[in-house]
C-alpha cells in the first residue's frame, strides 16, 4: 500500500514544486483554478446527501480521492488512532469506496451475531475475481446457498475430526523434519522464522495432496520447486494486499491501470499448472488399485472424492477443488508459522513462562518420546501460551472485511450497502479498558478461563466470529501447538550474546515479525532416535 501512497505524495510535491517556479506567470490562472477548486470542494460536500441516520464520524477528506493521501500504512495502528480521535464506529472515503472501522466488543458484536447474516458478505477486489476463479473460493465468495454449501462441505468433510485425523501422519511427518533439520545446526544459529515457513508450507502441501512435496511437481520440479511456490505464494498475496484504483474507481476497472488484475490472473494459471498435475497425477495413481492403497487420505483425494460425486448436492466442480485448494494454501502457509514464530518470540523473551511449558512438556509427554498431537488436549500451560499469543499477535488482526448486503443500522449510524467492514481484533485484544495490564505477555489469564477461538466473546477473536469465521481454526489449532510443543520439548533455545527478540510488526494481509527471529538450539532428548 505505502507505494501508492508514496507515488500520491511524489505527485502532489512535484506539482507544488512545479506550481512554484512558474508562479510568477501564472499568478491569476492559480488564483482561479483555486477558487474552482474550492467551490468544487462545496458543491461536492454539499451534494453528498444528508442521511438519517447520520454516517459514523471520521476525518473530512478530498474531492474524489477523499481520505485516500492520508492513510498510514500501518492499518490497525492508524484505525485505532482514528478510533481515539472519532470513537468506536469511524468511517473513511477511498475513490468510491466508504470504509468503516469497529473498535468495541459491543459493535463487534451488532456486526458479526446480531447482524451476521447481513454482514457475512464479501465483495471480492478485481484481483481476488481475476486471482480466485472468479471468487470461487470460500474466502471470496458472496454470501448466499452456494457460499453455504461450499463452506459447509469444507467443514464436514475436510477441517472436521475425521478429516484432520485422516492425515495427521502428514502434518507429523514434515515437523519431525523439521526437529531434524535443527538437529542437524545444534550450537549454531538457526533462523526460526525460516524453518517454520517452510515446515508449514510443506505441511501444508502434503496435507492437501499428500506425497512428498519435493517430488509433487515431477519432470517440472527443477524449476517449480518449493522455494518457487514460496515465492508464488508471497507475489500472490502482495497482488492482493496492493491497493488498485480499479477497486476505488470501479470506472477505471476496464483499463487495469495498474495491471493488478492481469498479474493476478498470471499467477492463477501457475497455480492452475500445478494443480492441474497434481490432480492428473492423482487421477492417474487412483486408476492403478495397488497405488491408490499406498495413498493416505490427503485434503486432495477428500477433494476428489466429493468431485466424484456427480450431480449429488454435495459434490464439487473440479474449478472449485482447485479454488479451494489454493484457498487452504494462501489460508494456512502463513498464518500458522507466523503464529508459532509469534509465540516462540513471546517465550524467548520471558524464561520463566519458557520454563512453565518445559516442566509441563516433560510431565505430560517425557523425555523418552516426541510431541504427538495425542498430547495436545493435556499440555493445558501450551494451550494457554498459544491463546495469549493470538491476543497479543492476531496475524489477521482487522479480520477480513466483511460487506453488509443491505445498508443498515450500527451504534445508531447508518451503516450503507457494499462498504468494507474493518473490524479491529488488534485493538480491542490490547485494549486496556478490556483487559488487565494489556501489554503484559501473561499465559496465565487463559488457565482460569472460559474463552475459546469460537469468536463467542468479542473481548477475543483473532479467528473471527459468526458465519465468517476462519474455516481452518481447528487445524491452526493442532498445527500450532504441534510446532511450538516440538521445538520446545526437543531443544533448550538460547539467545545471542546481549540480544533480546523485538516485537515490532509489520502490517499485511498477515501481521508478521518486522524481524526474524534467530535463537541458538541445544538438544535436550536423550536419543538420537528422537531426531531422525
Ligand atoms: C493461526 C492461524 C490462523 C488465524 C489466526 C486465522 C484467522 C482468520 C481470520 C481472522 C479470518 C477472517 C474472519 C472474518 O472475516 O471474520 C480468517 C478467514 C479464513 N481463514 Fe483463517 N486463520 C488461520 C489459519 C487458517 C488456516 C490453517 C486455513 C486453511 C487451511 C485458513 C483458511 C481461512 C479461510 C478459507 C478463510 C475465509 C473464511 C470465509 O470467508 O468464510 N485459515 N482466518
Amino acid at each position: 500500500m505505502s507505494n501508492l501512497y508514496n507515488n500520491l505524495a511524489v505527485l502532489a510535491c512535484e506539482g507544488w514544486s512545479w506550481g512554484c517556479i512558474h508562479a510568477h506567470g501564472f499568478a491569476p490562472f492559480m488564483a482561479a483554478a483555486l477558487a474552482i477548486f474550492c467551490c468544487a470542494w462545496w458543491w461536492w460536500v454539499m451534494k453528498i446527501p444528508k442521511i438519517n441516520p447520520p454516517l459514523p464520524p471520521g476525518p473530512l477528506g478530498l474531492p474524489i480521492i477523499g481520505n485516500l493521501p492520508f492513510i498510514q500504512p500501518e492499518l490497525h495502528r492508524y484505525f485505532l488512532d482514528l478510533s481515539r480521535i472519532y470513537g468506536p464506529i469511524f468511517k473513511l472515503r477511498l475513490g468510491r469506496m466508504i470504509v468503516i472501522g469497529i473498535n468495541s466488543p459491543s459493535l463487534a458484536n451488532e456486526v458479526l451475531k446480531d447482524q451476521d447474516a447481513i454482514f457475512a458478505n464479501r465483495d471480492s477486489p478485481a484481483a481476488a475475481v481475476a486471482g480466485t476463479f472468479g471468487g470461487l473460493d470460500i474466502a471470496w465468495r458472496s454470501n448466499g446457498p452456494d457460499y453455504n454449501r461450499l463452506r459447509k462441505l469444507v467443514m464436514r468433510e475436510i477441517m472436521s475430526k475425521q478429516g484432520l485425523d485422516a492425515c495427521y501422519m502428514l502434518r507429523r511427518r514434515e515437523v519431525r523434519r523439521m526437529v531434524k533439520e535443527i538437529h542437524e545446526k545444534v550450537g549454531s544459529i538457526v533462523n526460526i522464522d525460516e524453518q517454520l515457513s517452510a515446515t508449514a508450507l510443506r505441511v501444508m502441501m502434503s496435507t492437501l495432496w499428500g506425497d512428498d512435496p519435493s517430488n509433487l511437481i515431477g519432470e517440472e520440479r527443477q524449476s517449480k520447486d518449493l522455494f518457487e511456490l514460496r515465492k508464488q505464494l508471497d507475489e500472490f498475496v502482495r497482488t492482493f494486499a496492493a491497493p488498485n484504483l480499479s477497486d476505488l474507481f470501479p470506472v477505471l476497472a476496464p483499463f487495469d491501470i495498474q495491471g493488478i488484475e492481469s498479474k493476478a490472473k498470471n499467477l492463477l494459471s501457475w497455480f492452475y499448472g500445478v494443480f492441474e498435475s497434481v490432480i492428473n497425477n492423482r487421477i492417474n495413481i487412483g486408476d492403478d488399485g495397488k497405488e491408490k492403497e499406498k495413498v493416505s487420505k490427503d485434503f486432495m483425494q477428500q477433494l476428489l472424492d466429493l468431485h466424484q460425486r456427480g450431480n449429488d448436492k454435495s459434490s464439487l466442480s473440479i474449478t472449485e477443488v482447485k479454488a479451494l485448494l489454493l484457498d487452504m494454501m494462501v489460508g494456512g502457509t502463513d498464518t500458522i508459522p507466523t503464529t508459532a514464530e509469534w509465540a516462540m518470540t513471546e517465550l524467548l523473551r520471558h524464561p520463566d513462562k519458557m520454563a512453565k511449558l518445559v516442566a509441563e512438556l516433560d510431565m505430560v509427554v517425557g523425555n523418552q518420546t516426541v510431541v504427538e498431537e495425542c498430547h495436545i488436549p493435556k499440555l493445558i500451560y501450551l494451550d494457554a501460551v498459544i491463546k495469549e499469543t493470538l491476543r497479543l499477535h492476531p496475524v489477521v488482526p482487522l479480520l477480513l472485511p466483511h460487506v453488509p448486503s443491505e445498508t443498515s443500522i450500527i451504534g445508531g449510524y447508518t451503516i450503507p450497502k457494499d462498504c468494507r467492514v474493518f473490524i479491529n481484533a488488534w485493538a480491542m485484544q490490547r485494549d486496556p479498558k478490556l483487559w488487565d495490564d494489556p501489554l503484559r505477555f501473561q499465559p496465565e489469564r487463559f488457565l482460569e478461563s472460559d474463552m475459546s477461538y469460537r469468536g463467542n466473546n468479542f473481548r477475543y477473536f483473532p479467528f473471527g466470529s459468526g458465519r465468517r469465521i476462519c474455516v481452518g481454526v481447528s487445524m491452526a489449532e493442532k498445527m500450532v501447538a504441534l510446532l511450538v510443543g516440538s521445538l520446545v520439548h526437543s531443544f533448550q533455545w538460547g539467545l545471542l550474546e546481549g540480544t533480546k527478540p523485538g516485537l515490532e510488526d509489520k502490517f499485511g494481509i498477515v501481521l508478521k515479525k518486522a524481524e526474524s527471529l534467530v535463537a541458538i538450539p541445544i538438544a535436550r532428548l536423550p536419543n538420537l532416535e528422537q531426531y531422525q
